[in-house]
């Protein structure tokens, strides 16, 4: 999948300074942030709502309408594909692919190896944390 968005994102800046008449990102681009986000929400909402209907087809159809909204909104923010991948690698390592990062980095104390986080749930590590406070 990471190979199709990198594709798009680079149609994507191949587009930006197309005709906004006859290129869609170009019109994006030419509207700005703000126009690229509501779109972006848009999108975003149109995959909720076919989700929640039951309708597996418009997921897919609103979800890949989504993913090029998100390329646009990466490219106009400086973001590039690959900066996405390292911190999903980065969360990866430290707590298991579909895990979130706490809210608060004190439940998270620095450890000498990010996989031996991985392997403790987190409880332990907060336990070891309270114990050092006092
Ligand atoms: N991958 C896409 C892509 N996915 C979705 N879309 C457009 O995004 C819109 C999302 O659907 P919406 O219903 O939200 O939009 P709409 O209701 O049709 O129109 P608006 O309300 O947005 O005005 C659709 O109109 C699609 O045409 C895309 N437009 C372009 N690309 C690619 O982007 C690159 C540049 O293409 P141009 O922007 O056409 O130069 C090319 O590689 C394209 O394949």
């Amino acid at each position: 999948m990471s190979d199709s968005l990198e594709r798009l994102y680079l149609a994507v800046l191949a587009a930006k300074d197309l005709d906004p008449a006859t290129s869609r990102t170009a019109r994006l681009f030419q509207r700005g942030p703000s126009k690229m986000a509501k779109k972006l929400a848009e999108e975003a909402i149109e995959v909720v709502i076919d989700a929640v209907n039951g309708d597996s087809e418009a997921v897919i159809r609103e979800s890949a309408d989504l993913l090029y909204n998100l390329t646009v909104l990466w490219a106009s923010a400086g973001v590039r594909p690959e900066d996405v991948w390292r911190e999903m690698a980065r969360r990866e390592d430290m707590l298991g692919i579909a895990e979130k990062l706490p809210k608060s980095p004190m439940k998270l104390p620095k450890v000498a190896s990010p996989r031996v986080a991985a392997r403790r749930p987190i409880v332990a590590l907060e336990g070891r944390v309270s114990r050092k406070r006092h």
